[in-house]
């Protein structure tokens, strides 16, 4: 299968590039970055210390073009440019970027009419069991226990909560029969009052290189139960990512997440 990534020089973009080259079965065939990048021309394995083959280019509709699947962790305003271009070419496409607003999911789900799309807030074999086990959990601590979610990412990480504990929160709400719009505190600050049971509290913190943990805690009188879930690599995203660019070659179309790659739906 032919890959394009774009944010080639982007942490995830540079995981994708190894990864890329790592799969038998993937042949990396254009790796993009914005204009101005000082990567543009250079191979895009060049900061790996990996030959590729691939000149890095800004020229995203030829790039994107080639490709039987674009993979795009990038920004929501670059992934939606980018679903424009897979669109005009009939190209699937793997979104892992987080941050967007409702006008933007909308988008992705238009465009999913077209053409197939796994859009995922987290590509990890690993959180993605974890959003299995919070379905069961929270089924039997439905009662008496108060949930809060606690995220920690590196400190250029741009949106909080992270996509990832946005998705907890779905998850774990839907599992109570509510809407996470309904039930979400995302912050506390002076005097709140005492907490109301029927939220979900979100905490965040930014640090250093924390590639990406997250633990829902579920708070009773007496006891406390906690489910964490630490990433110490980023390489699991873009396994993770591959394996959905592999599940949608055999899609026309149609929105899709790693529960679906996973058959954990
Ligand atoms: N779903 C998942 O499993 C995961 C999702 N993510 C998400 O992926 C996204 C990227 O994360 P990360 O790699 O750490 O970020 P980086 O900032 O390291 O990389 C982002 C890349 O995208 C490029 N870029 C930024 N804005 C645009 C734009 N408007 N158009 C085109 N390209 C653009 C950047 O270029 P430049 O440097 O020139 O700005 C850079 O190359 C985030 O939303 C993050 O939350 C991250 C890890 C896992
Ligand atoms: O920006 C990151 O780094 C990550 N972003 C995703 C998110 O927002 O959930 C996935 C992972 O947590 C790393």
């Amino acid at each position: 299968m032919k890959i394009a990534i774009v944010g080639a020089s982007g942490r995830m973009g540079l995981a994708l590039i190894k990864a890329t080259l790592n799969d038998s079965g993937a042949t990396l065939v254009a790796a993009l970055d914005q204009p101005g990048s000082p990567l543009i021309g250079r191979d895009a394995g060049e900061s790996l210390g990996l030959q590729t083959g691939v000149r890095v280019s800004s020229d995203a509709e030829a790039g994107i073009a080639q490709a039987d699947c674009l993979i795009d962790f990038t920004r929501p305003e670059g992934t939606l440019r980018h679903l424009e271009i897979c669109r005009r070419h009939s190209v699937a496409a793997v979104i892992g970027t987080t941050g967007f607003d409702a006008a933007g999911k909308q988008a992705i789900a238009e465009a999913a009419q077209e053409i197939p799309v796994v859009f995922a807030p987290n590509m990890s074999v690993g959180v993605n069991a974890v959003f299995k086990v919070l379905e069961l959990a929270t089924r039997i601590l439905n009662e008496g226990y108060d949930i809060e979610i606690v995220e920690a990412h590196h400190k250029r990480k741009i949106d909080a909560p992270s996509g990832t504990a946005l998705r907890m929160g779905e998850v774990v709400a839907s599992a109570l029969g509510r809407t996470l719009d309904d039930c979400a505190v995302f912050a506390r600050e002076g005097v709140t009052g005492e907490r109301d049971p029927a939220t979900i509290g979100f905490a965040v913190v930014r640090g250093g290189d924390i590639v990406g943990d997250h633990t829902v805690m579920y708070c009773g009188e007496g006891e406390r139960v906690e489910i964490t879930h630490k990433m110490a690599s980023r390489d699991p995203y873009a396994v993770g990512s591959l394996r959905a660019a592999r599940f949608l070659l055999e899609r026309k179309n149609g929105l899709y997440d790693m529960q679906d790659v996973l058959g954990l739906r």
